[in-house]
């Protein structure tokens, strides 16, 4: 399974660049607005802090626009892969692209008509937003199951990232339904390994061990 984390945040970024497992970093047009930076500036400054893949979306409103920049944003980091919106104008971007073994990951994804599409389309991802999903009373796991059944039924090698994760239980659960990557928050990371059940017993193995090395 393949973790990101969804963020242009230097410091984030910084922090968790510490962990190896990590396999890069997520972005969209609305978090590289937080940031001060051009886009490109910012999209190579994230290539330099993280040894993995950067993912950067394109904001053009036809095929030839969203190519062009994406094939400008394929040299911005060593390992680029490309967002691109799932629509017609995307999916003829996409095709492009794919053809010139460019990984490409349709974003905003909520249907398993798209699903199909992107398996057509033989692109390396797609990202439904299961966050939002949720939030209008969708069952955003479910979706994720039954689209890995559509790839499986049509022996689609294109794999699911689930994004827009609120929680930590979100990601098991996203795990369980056979997500093959995730990507989220800083905030969402940062609960992922944190247990008061943890604390509570290193804080009991600490006191013991001072008690143990005073009385020696
Ligand atoms: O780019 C994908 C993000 O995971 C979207 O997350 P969000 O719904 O929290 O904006």
């Amino acid at each position: 399974m393949e973790l990101y984390l969804d963020s242009a945040n230097t410091e984030e970024i910084q922090k968790v660049s510490r962990l190896q497992f990590l396999d890069g970093i997520t972005t969209n047009p609305s978090i590289i607005a937080k940031q001060s930076e051009s886009f490109e500036t910012k999209i190579k400054q994230i290539g330099r802090l993280i040894d993995g893949k950067v993912w950067c979306q394109v904001t053009g409103e036809n095929a030839e626009e969203m190519y062009h920049q994406a094939i400008e944003m394929s040299g911005w980091t060593k390992d680029t892969v490309i967002k691109i919106p799932m629509n017609f104008e995307g999916l003829v971007a996409a095709g492009e692209l794919v053809k010139k073994n460019i990984e490409v990951n349709f974003t905003l994804v909520y249907s398993l008509s798209q699903v199909i599409l992107a398996a057509k389309a033989n692109v390396a991802y797609i990202s439904p937003y299961v966050g939002r999903t949720d939030n209008y009373s969708l069952d955003g796991k479910r979706f994720i199951k039954e689209a890995k059944s559509v790839f499986q039924n049509l022996n689609s090698s294109t794999k699911i990232i689930g994004a827009s994760i609120k929680s930590p239980q979100t990601v098991v659960d996203l795990v369980h339904a056979g997500a093959d990557a995730v990507t989220m928050s800083y905030d969402v990371l940062n609960k992922m390994f944190q247990s008061p059940l943890t604390d509570m017993g290193l804080d009991q193995f600490n006191e013991d061990w001072q008690n143990y090395i005073q009385n020696k």
